[in-house]
């Protein structure tokens, strides 16, 4: 088994927990095989065909391309080699699992496994490393029309022979058809049920294609049919290239299985050249899950709460009596045991796990080091696992305090703060955000950004520290992070389960402790370290007088001749929304429709010179500068809102942008409007919307001229439709899961395809309802 933590981690689930407990469901779109975003589609097939053509225009004699997600810039190549609903569904359906760990173009090689598993297939090994692509390459998929010289000449740049190319071609096409929307000249419109002709009459992957071939019964739409006289019957000429010989081979179910397993797995290990793999993913015996350390009660406890998940496949649970973690102190002394209980189960295709979880207070002097999990049986007999040797180590220099960070509204964009114990003597910590920031294609560019994080109080033998950043509404459930304190880091934490309010770190020990199992009471003075945290809560006041402040003792923050307006009351100006502190530079600037400097410059002198204008944006104190768009590259500035911090020179309570920092406001009326009249259509709200339980899913869309119109006529027959994330369309005759009303200014963002209108957001729907 691998030693945790490694970079598979998060793959691993991916792959193993289809079903259950903590189930990632990356499998459900598969289950079962016939399962079809459409009449006549499969998507496990289209899974297939989207890895396929990925990979199809690599060049192993330069070692570019290969399986590296490049497919994501090249679905908008005017009808050349990705034509049909079958990559931007696919890819649309993997872009949420994508993340810093798990990339994209593995993902995609994981859909291998994921699909041909589904459908009765072997287990293809699924190894990872790959890298994501950053734009197109070259085109050179296979084409039907194409000529057997072609084909060789093709399969060999890829890295298979002729043979491997017979091969895979019938591991390929066991599954799913040609569409005659897709392909008229192979299949014409109206020849076929839902306009699709299937390769073979098995919804399975088995060796049918290769074997009804033999037998001369293939109905496979490449070999037989209209296909013949446009020269277009690619799988003929394929299997016919070595006088049948390979393709009867084929033909045997247990040599057709173990040859797709082998040339399959080859066919997603094509990666351009420097990319190394890893060893394919194997499951964990025993791997901790949500582990968590944070300071409490006053700072003599930390709570240490999370799960284990235990493998149960060839030993089940029910011969489980108890999963006990043993752990060591913060000087690998000792052997306290902490109790876990059975909080659930979760299968994957081919294992079964079990999780158990536990939480416990230990001594925050004493603390933890590493542990090891021990499982006792029903027998009797005990098992011990200590991570191939090493232990699972725990780290508790530098803690994510989940209760005291939250992501609070900020006029339509949203204020993460985030809060970390880092142990003394460190006083600070980086915070080092991973932003998906859409961009015009299916996955979102995976931008990093670094914030300092501010000492603020000290509790028990930690330095509280906090740091904010602005986010965008689509970013604020699916932001990760880590916290770094010098080499020590807590790692990939996320907004998606913070709540919306900072709970202040309690004085007292008094309050809610959880279970506090051992711990005898710390030798630390309590009596010290409360009156410290009473002269600085986390309030949002005493935040502020942090914000800006070089150093962070309450005595230097209160010498500063002029304390900085309180962020705390974040900018407003009626009309018009906040949009954040945003980098400026005097060489080139962002606004430049107009602008002056007056020594009575506040938010309404600027918003009144700039009317007409859709931005306004004050700086320096000053400077008041108006534009309809970015002339020049801006982005929010990279400490958030505490850089802008000058006051405004006509009114000191509020802060007007810094040097080359504007506080930026833009025009309401400007933005998208949220109702668009459409014809059989109304307009029903703004609803929530999430990657993994979709609202209105009976049809799906990805389009990058999306309008309202555009997405109502893709839905016309359905009750109701509603367009995401600038270029989603949705059409459904019910809300397939829960979804709840929320404010139109949510659904934010412009549709793809007319700027004007209101396409959803990030996990937000812009619904409609048949009149
Ligand atoms: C000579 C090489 C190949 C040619 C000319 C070719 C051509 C085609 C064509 C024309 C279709 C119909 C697509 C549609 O109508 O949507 C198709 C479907 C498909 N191809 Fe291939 N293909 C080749 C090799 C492969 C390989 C190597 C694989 C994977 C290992 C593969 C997997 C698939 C799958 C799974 C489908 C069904 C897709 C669906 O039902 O939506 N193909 N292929």
């Amino acid at each position: 088994a691998p030693t945790w933590p490694s970079s598979v981690d998060e793959l691993e689930d991916i792959m193993m927990l289809n079903t259950g407990y903590r189930a990632r469901g990356f499998a459900n779109a598969v289950t079962p095989c016939s399962a079809g975003a459409g009449p006549g589609r499969v998507t496990a097939a289209e899974f297939i065909r989207t890895a396929f053509h990925d990979m199809a225009t690599a060049n192993v004699y330069q070692g570019t391309g290969g399986l590296d997600a490049s497919i994501v810039f090249e679905l908008n190549n005017g009808g050349g080699d990705n034509i049909g609903q079958a990559f931007p569904t696919s890819l649309a359906y993997f872009a949420p699992f994508f993340s810093r760990r798990s990339s994209m173009a593995d993902i995609i090689a994981m859909s291998m496994y994921t699909a041909v598993r589904a459908c009765g297939g072997p287990a293809i090994p699924v190894k990872t490393g790959r890298v994501d692509a950053t734009e197109a390459g070259p085109p050179g998929v296979p084409l039907p029309q194409n000529s057997l010289f072609t084909f060789q000449n093709q399969f060999a740049r890829m890295g298979f022979d002729s043979t491997q190319m017979i091969q895979v071609v019938a591991c390929g096409h066991t599954l799913g058809g040609v569409h005659a929307s897709n392909f008229p000249q192979i299949v014409p419109v109206g020849s076929a049920p839902n306009d699709v002709k299937q390769f073979d009459d098995t919804a399975k992957f088995d060796s049918k294609i290769a074997s009804d071939y033999v037998s001369g019964r293939s109905t496979d739409p490449l070999v037989v049919g209209p296909s013949q006289a446009a020269r277009r019957a690619s799988d003929l000429l394929v299997f016919n290239s070595d006088g049948n010989a390979t393709i009867t081979t084929m033909a045997d179910l247990t040599y057709y299985t173990n040859t797709c397993r082998t040339l399959l797995q080859k066919m997603i290990d094509v990666v351009p050249a420097g990319v190394s793999l890893t060893d394919p993913i194997a499951p964990y015996d025993i791997k901790p899950v949500a582990l968590q350390l944070t300071l409490q009660n006053g700072g003599s406890e930390i709570q240490f709460a999370g799960e284990i998940r235990v493998r149960t496949t060839s030993r089940p649970a029910s011969q489980i009596s108890s999963v006990q973690i043993v752990y060591k102190d913060r000087t690998g002394g000792g052997s306290n045991k902490i109790s876990a209980t059975q909080k659930g189960t979760a299968a994957g295709f081919d294992d079964n796990f079990t999780f158990y979880a536990f939480s416990a207070g230990i001594s925050s002097q004493s603390s933890i080091s590493s542990f090891n999990v021990l499982v006792t049986l029903a027998s009797g007999a005990t098992e011990s696992y200590d991570n191939n040797g090493s232990g699972y180590s725990m780290q508790d220099t530098v803690m994510f305090q989940a209760p005291q960070s939250c992501v609070t509204d900020s006029n339509g964009q949203k204020l993460l703060t985030v809060t970390a114990a880092v142990r003394l003597p460190a006083t600070s910590a980086d915070l080092l955000l991973t932003l998906k920031v859409p961009r015009d294609v299916i996955t979102p560019e995976l931008q990093t950004q670094t914030v300092a994080m501010t000492q603020k109080t000290i509790v028990g033998p930690y330095n509280i520290v906090t740091g904010t950043y602005l986010l965008e509404a689509s970013q604020a459930q699916n932001t990760e992070f880590d916290i770094a304190a010098g080499q020590a880091k807590d790692m990939f934490k996320s907004t998606a389960g913070l709540g919306t309010t900072c709970v202040p770190l309690s004085a007292t020990g008094s309050s809610s402790s959880s279970s506090s199992s051992s711990s005898s009471s710390s030798s630390f003075s309590s009596s010290s370290s409360s009156s410290i945290l009473s002269s600085r809560t986390l309030t949002g006041s005493s935040l502020s007088t942090f914000r800006s402040s070089t150093s962070s003792t309450s005595s230097t923050t209160s010498q500063q001749p002029n304390p900085p307006p309180s962020p705390s009351s974040t900018p407003s100006q009626p009309g018009y929304l906040y949009q954040g502190c945003y980098t400026d530079s005097t060489s080139a600037r962002v606004l430049t429709g107009r602008s002056q400097s007056t020594s009575t410059n506040t938010y309404a002198s600027c918003a009144a010179y700039c009317s007409g204008y859709t931005y306004f944006g004050v700086e320096y104190g000053s400077e008041c500068y108006c534009g309809n768009q970015f002339t020049n590259p801006s982005a929010p500035a990279p400490k958030g809102d505490t850089e802008c911090n000058r006051p405004c020179s006509g009114d000191a309570t509020k802060v007007c942008g810094a040097g080359n920092r504007l506080t930026l406001f833009k025009n309401q009326a400007s933005g998208p409007t949220s109702v668009s009249n459409i014809p059989g259509w109304s307009y029903t709200g703004c609803y929530t919307d999430s990657t993994s339980a979709r609202v209105i899913k009976d049809k799906y869309n990805y389009d990058n001229a999306l309008s309202i119109e555009r997405c109502a006529a893709a839905c016309k027959g359905y009750k109701i439709f509603g367009t995401e994330y600038a270029n989603q369309c949705y059409c459904g005759n019910s809300y397939a899961n829960p979804t709840s009303k929320v404010a139109d200014g949510d659904c934010g963002y412009a549709c793809a395809g007319n700027g004007a209108q209101a396409c959803g957001a990030g996990n937000r729907l812009s619904v409609y309802t048949a009149a």
